[in-house]
């Protein structure tokens, strides 16, 4: 993801342009509105050197003193409750990434604590593909979803909104922007066992949990079950943008079904058409397999990355971690001929009879830290 640090600073009543390239980039995103429904290239990068190049910033427009009143016999309403609408209070989950409340002021002390208290914006490049924790990434995306900020400028959100602009109700369809057709699989049984985290694939049910109790999921995990549901399971990829749809606290729908399209390989940019690999990913982003134990109590017992292929480790490694593949934690839905590379690699370092401990440590391939929107290696 492309990131702008133009902010507007609501201490000092000013905004901050801490770069120059940031501050035409900004303008051009507010200018290219205009044009990019006819001119929008198919391909991110295309767009993104445009918006880079062509920048001017205008001025900010003054905060109105008064905002008008609503119309005569226009009834205000009440806000509805939980109760009114047939549902409980949430249940704040201790494990979540992102404890996320609404309304402006919230998304103002979000943005104060990301950029001034801790200034976590600084370690976002290295961080963003993180999968526990707050600071990870900005988490501004519940608050952009539902414009209440709308200081903040993003290459790639506003790039899926002009995608939505340009192919109006197309990114709705099945057969996706290219009209290209995929024999879609409607499997109930696979969907649910997806939807529910019970794909017995580890870093897929990890982040399908962490999404069911938070309304949350990193960016690294959202690209990962998209493709596992896509390209594994062979699903349709509307049942998984359905599913996302309900459950997002950030739901946008340019952005959701921008990049389900995307990760299907029917989008706008017909270059892009990735698989990737649930062993080496989890082995990759969740290397001592923390992130899958803090949601997958049931293989808690395995300790570093075997916990991310169970059904390969020994039957003794396994009845030391107090896990049955029978019972506890059963063999996976599908399994991938690629996986075995890693599988396989994994065996060679560590101990027999089973890899026991965070032994083993995956070489970073060089396209770690970066999301497949930019990167050129094809092999995930
Ligand atoms: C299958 C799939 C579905 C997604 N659905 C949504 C969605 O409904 N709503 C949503 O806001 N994001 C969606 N995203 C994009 C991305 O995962 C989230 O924006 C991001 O995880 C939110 O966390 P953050 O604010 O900490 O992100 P950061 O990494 O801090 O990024 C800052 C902001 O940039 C924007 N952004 C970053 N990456 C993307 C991207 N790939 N596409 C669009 N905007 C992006 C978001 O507004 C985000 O808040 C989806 C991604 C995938 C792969």
């Amino acid at each position: 993801m492309f990131f702008l640090a133009a902010s507007y600073d609501p201490f000092n009543n000013s905004f901050n342009f801490p770069r120059k390239r940031h501050r035409k980039v900004l303008e051009t995103i507010l200018q290219v509105h205009c044009y990019c429904n006819f001119l929008l290239p198919d391909i991110y990068t295309q767009f993104r050197k445009v918006v880079e190049g062509q920048g001017r910033v205008r001025p900010v427009l003054s905060t109105p003193e008064q905002v008008k009143a609503l119309p005569l016999g226009l009834d205000e309403g009440t806000i509805p409750t939980f109760e009114g609408l047939g549902q409980t209070e949430p249940v704040e989950d201790f494990r979540s990434a992102f404890p996320c409340r609404g309304g402006e002021t919230e998304a103002l002390a979000r943005l104060k604590h990301y950029f001034w208290d801790t200034n976590a914006v600084a370690t976002y490049k290295e961080n963003r593909n993180g999968m526990i924790g707050v600071d990870y990434s900005t988490k501004f995306s519940p608050w952009l979803a539902l414009g209440l900020t709308c200081q903040i400028k993003l290459t790639r959100v506003n790039y899926f909104k002009f995608v939505g602009l340009k192919y109006g109700n197309r990114v709705f369809h099945m057969n996706g922007l290219q009209d290209k057709h995929v024999s879609w699989k409607t499997d109930m049984t696979l969907f649910n066992a997806w939807k529910e985290g019970r794909t017995r694939v580890p870093f897929v049910d990890a982040n399908m949990r962490e999404l069911a109790l938070t309304g949350f999921m990193s960016n690294r995990g959202r690209q990962n079950v998209a493709s596992f549901l896509t390209k594994d399971l062979g699903l349709d990829w509307r049942l998984g943008a359905e599913w996302f749809e309900y459950l997002l606290v950030d739901h946008d729908v340019c952005s959701n079904y921008g990049n389900w399209l995307y990760s299907a390989g029917i989008g706008n940019d017909p270059r892009e058409n990735r698989k990737f690999n649930m062993i080496k990913q989890g082995l990759d982003y969740d290397n001592n397999g923390d992130y899958v134990r803090q949601w997958v109590p049931e293989l808690q017992g395995i300790k570093g990355g075997d916990i991310h292929t169970p059904w390969t480790l020994s039957n003794s490694a396994l009845s030391r971690a107090q896990v049955s593949l029978n019972e506890t934690y059963p063999s996976p839905v599908i399994t991938a001929p690629e996986w075995s590379r890693h599988i396989n690699n994994k065996s060679s370092g560590p101990p027999a009879k089973g890899r026991k401990g965070s032994s083993y440590t995956p070489r970073q391939h060089k396209d770690r830290g970066t999301d497949f929107y930019f990167s050129k290696n094809k092999s995930f």
